[in-house]
């Protein structure tokens, strides 16, 4: 009698955590967001909060508001409809890559002395569109983007193209439902039940956004593998000679979205790209996860954790390692990889 009273007690506490989870997911904007558990009767810890925005937590500042200046000479209707079609003319599209195709005998030179890293007036070269904006695919990103991680900068509130501007997806947040559910082996996932196509937008990963000096303070507070939840804002670093302290992290671990569920793969099927409203902010932009090919209904949603841009990829994967990876400080970190892929690399992190 007393253990079927325990279990009872049991069940009606682990059935309130679940009932507040889902309370909390159906607040959420977008659509529905699914908790599924058929392995347990375990939910996500009430300590995580859902957010709809990052926070920016102490020492943390976006660059200054009068920074981020709009698209000033595209019009909502400039003939096809698309807002900032014409690439050239674009405030926005000034950093987005260049269109090297459409490069003729005026802006060949100046291509050419921008790789020669000299300082040149980057609008005046063809810039390549992020997105589809017509067809099946409009709002996917373009193979090119999808492959060569380069940065998203989509027009802003002070842009004069107006809201329906396809330079515009990540800024109307998640389109697709999601499910957050628990595995087998890897605690909670995140899948979707609608199928994705190559290159859809599915969320941002958001989280407490820290400087680098908190985050060491936080990964040497804790025994748990918090560096599963920090992703170091590190895009712009090198181009703009940033130090690793000056750099900030965003912290998932108790305040995120649900990608914050997202596993590992060593060969996943969405990836993550830098995205950014203003240009001249370096430090402080969006982390959003796109599909990175067709994927089916209720397929796990999974990312590489070791993730390289494609210049690092050059270099070479890291190859599958039997030993335990050993952080800086000689101590082993060892957390062994269950995606199941033909390519995994046997550890999470090396
Ligand atoms: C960002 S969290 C992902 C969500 C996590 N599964 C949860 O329940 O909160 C990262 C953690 O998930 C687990 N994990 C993710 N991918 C994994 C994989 N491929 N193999 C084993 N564990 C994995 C590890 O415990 C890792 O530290």
């Amino acid at each position: 009698m007393l253990s079927r009273a325990r279990s009872s007690a049991t069940s009606t506490a682990e059935d309130r955590i679940r009932m507040e989870v889902v309370r909390r997911l159906r607040g959420l904007p977008g659509p529905p967001i699914i908790l599924l558990n058929k392995i347990d009767r375990s939910s996500p810890p009430l300590k995580f909060q859902f957010i709809t925005q990052s926070i920016l937590r102490e020492g943390v500042e976006k660059a200054d508001p009068a920074t981020m200046t709009g698209c000033q000479k595209c019009r909502p209707h400039m003939g096809q409809n698309i807002g900032c079609e014409y690439t050239k003319k674009c405030d926005c599209l000034e950093y987005a890559a260049i269109d090297v195709k459409r490069l003729n005998d005026i802006t060949k030179p100046i291509y050419d002395r921008y790789i020669a890293g000299k300082d040149v007036d980057l609008s005046q070269l063809p810039k390549r569109f992020p997105y589809f904006s017509n067809g099946d695919n409009t709002g996917c990103l373009v193979p090119f983007y999808l492959n060569e991680r380069h940065p998203i900068y989509e027009c802003n509130k002070y842009c004069m193209c107006g809201p329906g501007c396809k330079n515009r997806i990540v800024q109307h947040g998640r389109q697709v439902d999601l499910v957050i559910f628990k595995t087998k082996d890897r605690g909670w996932g995140l899948k979707s039940t609608q199928g994705l196509r190559q290159g859809q937008f599915i969320d941002t990963y958001r989280g407490e956004i820290i400087t680098d000096a908190e985050a060491t303070r936080r990964e040497k507070a804790t025994s748990s593998s918090l560096n599963s939840y920090l992703y170091s804002l590190d895009k712009f670093a090198e181009e703009n000679e940033l130090k690793p302290e000056e750099l900030y992290v965003v912290d998932g671990e108790y305040f995120g979205g649900p990608t914050r569920f997202m596993n590992h793969s060593c060969e996943p099927n969405c990836r993550q790209y830098t995205v950014s409203y203003n240009k001249h902010d370096v430090r402080v932009y969006e982390i959003a996860f796109f599909a990175y090919r067709n994927i089916e209904p209720s397929e796990e949603l999974t990312f590489d954790y070791l993730d390289k841009d494609e210049e690092e990829e050059e270099e070479g994967a890291p190859p599958p390692s039997q030993e335990k990876p050993v952080d800086a400080q000689g101590e082993t970190k060892p957390v062994e990889c269950r995606c199941g892929s033909k390519k995994c690399r046997k550890w999470l992190w090396m």
